[in-house]
């Protein structure tokens, strides 16, 4: 077995034995009372699940087993410019351990190892047409390999409960090394003609990725590896994580569970919003027609848009009630490395102008800017102008914390989700009591 396997194990067979016991022994304890404005809001706020890869706090942003944005920036082993690997997330979400630099490095050349996408992934996905959305054109890739998934096979051959996460850790690692082959395969089909480019097994993960999508620009291959670690994982009750476990619960293996979430993903108040905060920015560059518009102009346009009945995509957040570290980290990163950039002079303007006038609608929970407010401005500097394609990016990061959330479900034995409903009646019969 792998040093990264070993140590999963070693962890997950203790844990388990003590959450059996706590369950055992105090299962009927009360820990929360549940709120009709809860049931009617989509169940803000109700603990349901466990979730062992990171916790989301409303001020401090995400923590990864306990360690904030800035914290991992510190900690993890990273690439050459400091911005912390995603592979060194990965052995922390699974082990609960700060890996060493030799540790992330056995991880990267592991996922090469398995990175070899099967012909029918590309051939189904040659068969769509070029113009199908990337989110439409992901999902559809992940399928298409699923008839490798070694979980379905091992179940079909009668597999032991005890031995099914050692399946959803191959599943797991070989679809994470898979990804980026599958995104860069769908990017360089949508937009650069088919021309694809070979993988750089030389190259970590991020590097790797950012050559397959077709640059080799030091600071690009930094910000992949910023951008592949921050959107990694947001504790387990986002759309596209909450959905993964739901459907991984039912013992669909990990190609399906991870297809299923990378859907929910693709909807404009969860992933989607990156491509739709830089589609919103051309379209008013474009209405006031100056790439640099002043901050009254910009607070024009948004108050335009909230007549309108739309949401300011980038902004809000269902948790979050401070500015999301995820923003701030990515705004610190192009004050490092980028100078004279309009576009993201107007993202920060936008900092400015927006949260007062979602304060004054008087009903917006969050008004700062969450984590799509700003990655679209980055990937646009960096010659990636292609916006619909912005979620996948976000995908195959999030590929790498529900799947290792993924792994720790089926180690820790838990059972197939099946939370409650009511009807209209039962909560009218609620109220009136
Ligand atoms: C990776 C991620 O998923 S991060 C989130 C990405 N999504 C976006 O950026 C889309 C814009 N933001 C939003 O739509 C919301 O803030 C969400 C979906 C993220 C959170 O929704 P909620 O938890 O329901 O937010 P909240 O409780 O503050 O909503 C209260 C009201 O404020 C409105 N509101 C919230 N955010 C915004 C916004 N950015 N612009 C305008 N109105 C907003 C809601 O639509 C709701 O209006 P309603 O009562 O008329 O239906
Ligand atoms: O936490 C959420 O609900 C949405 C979010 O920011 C994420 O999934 O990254």
């Amino acid at each position: 077995m792998d040093t990264l396997k070993q140590k999963f194990a070693d962890k997950a067979l203790s844990l388990y034995t003590e959450m059996r016991a706590i369950s055992k022994e105090s299962g009927d304890k009360v820990v929360a009372e549940v709120t009709l404005g809860q049931i009617m809001s989509g169940a803000r706020g109700i603990k349901m699940m466990q979730w062992e890869t990171s916790e989301l706090d409303a001020n401090v942003g995400i923590r990864f087993r306990g360690r904030s944005i800035p914290e991992i920036k510190q900690l993890l082993p990273s690439g050459p410019q400091g911005e912390p690997k995603p592979e060194g997330l990965f052995w922390l979400m699974l082990t609960g351990e700060v890996p060493t630099k030799e540790e992330v490095d056995q991880l990267t050349a592991d996922w090469h190892g398995r990175s070899e996408v099967p012909q029918q992934c590309y051939t189904v996905l040659d068969s769509l047409p070029a113009d199908t959305h990337p989110m439409t054109q992901f999902t559809i890739g992940i399928m298409a390999m699923q008839g490798d998934s070694i979980f379905d096979k091992r179940y079909a051959e009668g597999l032991s409960k005890s031995d099914y996460w050692d399946a959803v850790y191959e599943d797991s690692m070989n679809l994470i090394a898979r990804l980026p082959r599958v995104a860069a395969y769908i990017y360089r089909r949508a937009f650069k003609d088919g021309k694809h480019i070979e993988p750089d097994t030389s190259l970590d993960y991020s590097a790797n990725f950012a050559h397959m999508l077709g640059s080799d620009d030091k600071d690009f291959r930094s910000l992949m590896r910023l951008y592949l670690t921050i959107h990694a994982d947001h504790e387990g009750g986002n759309a596209s994580a909450h959905t993964v476990h739901l459907v991984a619960s039912t013992l669909a293996d990990p190609y399906r569970s991870l297809a299923a979430g990378m859907n929910a993903l693709a909807g404009p108040l969860h992933g989607l919003a990156n491509q739709e905060v830089i589609k919103w920015i051309f379209e008013m560059i474009d209405s006031l027609g100056t790439k640099t518009p002043s901050k009254e102009q910009i607070a024009t346009y948004v108050q335009q848009t909230l007549d309108e009945g739309k949401v300011i995509p980038g902004y809000g957040h269902a948790v979050l009630r401070e500015p999301d570290p995820r923003f701030t980290s990515q705004r610190r990163f192009a004050e490092q490395y980028i100078k004279d950039s309009d576009l993201i002079d107007t993202v920060w303007k936008i900092f400015d102008v927006v949260p007062p006038a979602l304060q004054a609608l008087g009903k917006v929970k969050n008004p700062w800017p969450n984590v799509d407010a700003h990655s679209g401005a980055l990937l646009v500097h960096y010659g990636f102008p292609e916006f619909s394609f912005y979620t996948v990016l976000f995908g195959v990061s999030r590929g790498l914390g529900v799947l290792a959330a993924g792994i720790w479900s089926r180690a820790l034995g838990m059972p197939l989700e099946r939370p409650k409903s009511v009807t209209s009646d039962w909560i009218k019969a609620q109220a009136k009591k």
